[in-house]
Formats: structure tokens, C-alpha cells, sequence
């Protein structure tokens, strides 16, 4: 049965919970939640903190180069979805995730597969920059050392300074790459977040609020890096900002406690949204 979270709400009074929590699995996303050309494709995926759940039956593709936002009030379970679609969650003691997330076809959660790889092919930023203690080579190098990527110094010179080109920041730094990474600016820390990320191959790039610990003028360098890299890339995005969203996503998803409300087109969401739950929190009646 396909029912609305309004007709949900309205039902809530008539049904025990456990008929409830059976419900919660066939409620409807509005809006279409595939892409045309899907690099990931989650299906009906949920996540528990220990007998809490987080995340309720979310189905969703990340498309080759798009951007896709994820937002929604604080606690929604952006963040806890994010780390779905690279196993970041497995480090959670008591995190268990069902459902199906593959990558090109592949189950990422096959017990077969391993999470180091994977954690390279599907990147991950984080909210604050943190870069290793060592110098600015070394924080590009260090992945495509341990996963073997490059055969000689020369090769491996190339990746480095090809990555910080792309992540924007090979001008700023040339002269002095062995000068330690923590010495930079906080959005040239995030940039250099970004070069160790591309640094691997990636495919997909997560990036969980990279941009909340930077000031306005970081914040629109990283901005305009995110458009450039998704000529290459597939990248998922949490932001608490819906100008950030507006500016950076094709896509953009709505959740609201461990629902995945509604995705659709980012100017469709911001514009002419479905569902009220999308309407209060991109009018500020809540959240
Ligand atoms: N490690 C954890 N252990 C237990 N519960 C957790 C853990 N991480 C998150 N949660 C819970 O899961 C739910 C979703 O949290 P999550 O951090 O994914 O939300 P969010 O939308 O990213 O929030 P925010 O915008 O505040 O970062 C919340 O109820 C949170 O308390």
C-alpha cells in the first residue's frame, strides 16, 4: 500500500505500532528518487543505532555527474545516510544497515567486499578540515601509496600535483609542498581535503557540511570547486544552507526524522515544493 505522510499523520490514532512500523516501510518519497544514469542506487535501506531507528526505508540514486544535496532539520539523518554509501558507519558500534546499496551494480555491503577500497572509490569530506600531520605532499600522497596507484616517484610527483590542480589549490602551494598541511587556511585545508579525496580515483564524493566551518569567501572557492569536479564525479552533499543547496545541487532531498520526504529537481524543491513537510522547512516554519 502507497500512503503520504499526511495520510500517515491522520492514520497515526487508529493503528497499533507495530502495524505502524510496518507501515513506515511502504511509505511513498514524493518525487522521482532514480536517476537517469545512476552511478549509486540505494533501495529501501534503513539504519538502526542499536534498537533505535535512524533512517526508514530511504531509496535513492546519486547520478554520474550530479550533485546531489541532502537536507533537512538537525537530527533528519542526513549524516547517517551519507555514511551508508561508503560503510562509514560500520566504525559505529550497535549501526546496522538493511536494504540494498550497490555501486555500479555491486552490493557495497556484500560481506565479500572490502571497505578500504570501496572508501576510496566513494570519497568522503568532512565538516571540519583534517588533514593528516604531515607536510602538503605527503597528505596527497599517502592514499595512492597504500593503494599502490602510481609505479615511480615521477608518477606519483604527477598525481600529486594533478589532484591539487584539481582541487584548485596547486597555484597556492607549489613552493611550498613540504611545508606541513595543518599550516594552511581552513578552506586551503578543506581543498587539500578534497585533492587527498580525488588523489584515488574516486567515483562518488561525499561531503557531509564541508563547508560549516569556513568563511563566506572559502566557502564560495569550495562552492564553485563542487561544480567543477562534478564533470567527473558523482557527489552526495549534506548542508544545513539552502542557498548552499540551491547553488551547488541538480538534485536536492528532503528528510525529516529518518524519512526521506521528497527529492526532485533543486529549483522544483526550493520553487514549487510537493509536500508540506518540504514547504515548512524551506519557508523557515521549522527546522
Ligand atoms: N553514533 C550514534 N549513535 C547513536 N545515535 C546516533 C548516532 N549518530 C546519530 N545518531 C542519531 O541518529 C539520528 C540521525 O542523526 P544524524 O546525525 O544522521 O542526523 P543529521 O540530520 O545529520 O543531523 P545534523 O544536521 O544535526 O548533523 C539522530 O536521532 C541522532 O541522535
Amino acid at each position: 500500500m502507497n500512503i503520504t505522510v499526511d495520510e500517515m499523520e491522520k492514520m497515526t490514532g487508529a493503528m497499533s505500532s507495530a502495524e505502524l512500523a510496518s507501515e513506515r516501510h511502504s511509505r511513498t518519497t514524493v518525487g522521482d528518487f532514480t536517476a537517469a544514469d545512476p552511478r549509486m542506487t540505494c533501495r529501501n535501506v534503513d539504519v538502526w543505532y542499536g534498537s533505535k531507528q535512524a533512517i526508514n526505508g530511504v531509496s535513492l540514486d546519486i547520478g554520474k555527474n550530479e550533485v546531489v544535496s541532502m537536507i533537512g532539520p538537525s537530527g533528519c539523518g542526513k549524516s547517517t545516510f551519507l555514511r551508508c554509501l561508503n560503510r562509514m558507519n560500520d566504525t559505529i558500534d550497535g549501526c546496522r544497515v538493511t536494504g540494498s546499496i550497490q555501486l555500479d551494480g555491486q552490493e557495497i555491503y556484500d560481506k565479500s567486499l572490502d571497505p578500504v577500497p570501496l572508501r576510496a572509490q566513494v570519497g568522503m569530506v568532512f565538516q571540519k578540515p583534517n588533514p593528516f600531520p604531515k607536510s602538503i605532499y605527503e597528505n596527497v600522497a599517502y592514499g595512492p601509496r597504500i593503494h599502490g596507484l602510481t609505479n615511480s616517484k615521477a608518477e606519483l610527483d604527477e598525481l600529486v600535483e594533478s589532484s591539487l590542480e584539481k582541487a584548485g589549490l596547486w597555484k597556492e602551494v607549489k613552493d611550498r609542498l613540504d611545508q606541513p598541511g595543518t599550516g594552511l587556511s581552513g578552506g586551503q585545508q578543506q581543498r587539500l581535503c578534497i585533492a587527498r579525496t580525488i588523489a584515488v580515483s574516486p567515483e562518488v564524493i561525499l561531503m557531509d557540511e564541508p563547508c560549516s566551518a569556513l568563511d563566506p569567501i572559502a566557502t564560495a572557492i569550495i562552492e564553485e570547486l563542487i561544480d567543477e569536479l562534478r564533470a567527473n564525479y558523482s557527489i552526495a552533499i549534506v548542508t544545513h544552507s539552502m542557498q548552499q543547496a540551491a547553488r551547488v545541487s541538480q538534485r536536492t532531498a528532503y528528510f525529516h526524522l529518518g524519512d526521506l520526504i521528497e527529492v526532485g529537481e533543486t529549483n522544483q524543491i526550493f520553487t514549487n515544493p510537493q509536500h508540506r513537510l518540504t514547504e515548512d522547512y524551506i519557508t523557515g516554519r521549522f527546522g
